[in-house]
């Protein structure tokens, strides 16, 4: 089976062409200013141009009508992923501004967490898993911690995406634990916050083929 494959926080060409060379199908820009891969509207543009095939996702915390505007108007991505608070009814809204539909990020830290994304079946387009920030933190995601990926094995409400401390040393492991369709990763491509790593793309990349052709 094919697995999509996500790789976020995308902040220079060199990292998205690296991400595009290793064959990524998503490429996530981070619109969030206390982000360490946060990126302006016009650099996120600008890089996405370079996009080819792969799709563009930009990841918004909480974002009102002005910023989907501005998304809208000045990325035009494909996919939005919120990564806040946001409420179903709010996933329908923002489905207004984006080219293919929304994707709901939601924490989880046991079972009725996978139980309660169920609530958006029918208002967002899939469901991305991640784990939960540590207490206090000042953004919702990005903090390279894993958890029981076999939590959200068999949840059906809506297509998945699998995330929260994938590595190119154990996203095979997730994939099988999890059975993800799709998977996406932050820290674990990088050698320090906000700083992509060529070789770690590529690596997270071919562990992810590599099990396909198992
Ligand atoms: O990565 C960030 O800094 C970030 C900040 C604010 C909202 C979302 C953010 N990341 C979004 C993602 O989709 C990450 O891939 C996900 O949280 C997993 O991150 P990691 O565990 O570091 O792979």
């Amino acid at each position: 089976m094919t697995t999509r494959v996500k790789i976020c926080g995308m902040s220079d060409e060199a990292s998205v062409k690296a991400a595009i060379a290793a064959g990524a199908d998503y490429l996530g820009f981070i619109i969030f200013p206390k982000s360490p891969r946060g990126v302006t509207l016009a650099d996120a543009a600008r890089l996405s141009a370079l996009k080819g095939s792969a799709k563009s996702v930009a990841v918004l915390v909480d974002p009102d009508d002005a910023l989907l505007g501005q998304v809208l108007r000045v990325l035009a991505p494909d996919i939005i992923q919120l990564h806040g608070q946001e409420s179903p009814e709010r996933c329908l809204d923002a489905r207004n501004y984006a080219g293919e539909g929304v994707w709901k990020a939601v924490p989880v830290g046991g079972a009725a967490d996978v139980a309660r994304a169920s609530r958006y079946a029918g208002f967002a387009d899939a469901i991305l898993f991640d784990a939960k920030p540590p207490a206090g933190a000042d953004r919702p995601g990005g903090w390279g911690e894993g958890y029981d990926y076999s939590l959200v094995k068999g949840f059906d409400a809506l297509p998945f995406i699998l995330a929260g401390g994938l590595t190119p040393e154990n996203v095979a492991g997730a994939i099988t634990a999890s059975g993800a369709p799709a998977v996406d990763a932050v820290s674990g491509v990088e050698s320090a916050p906000g700083v992509k790593d060529a070789a770690r793309i590529m690596a997270f990349l071919s562990a992810v083929k590599r099990l396909e052709m198992r």
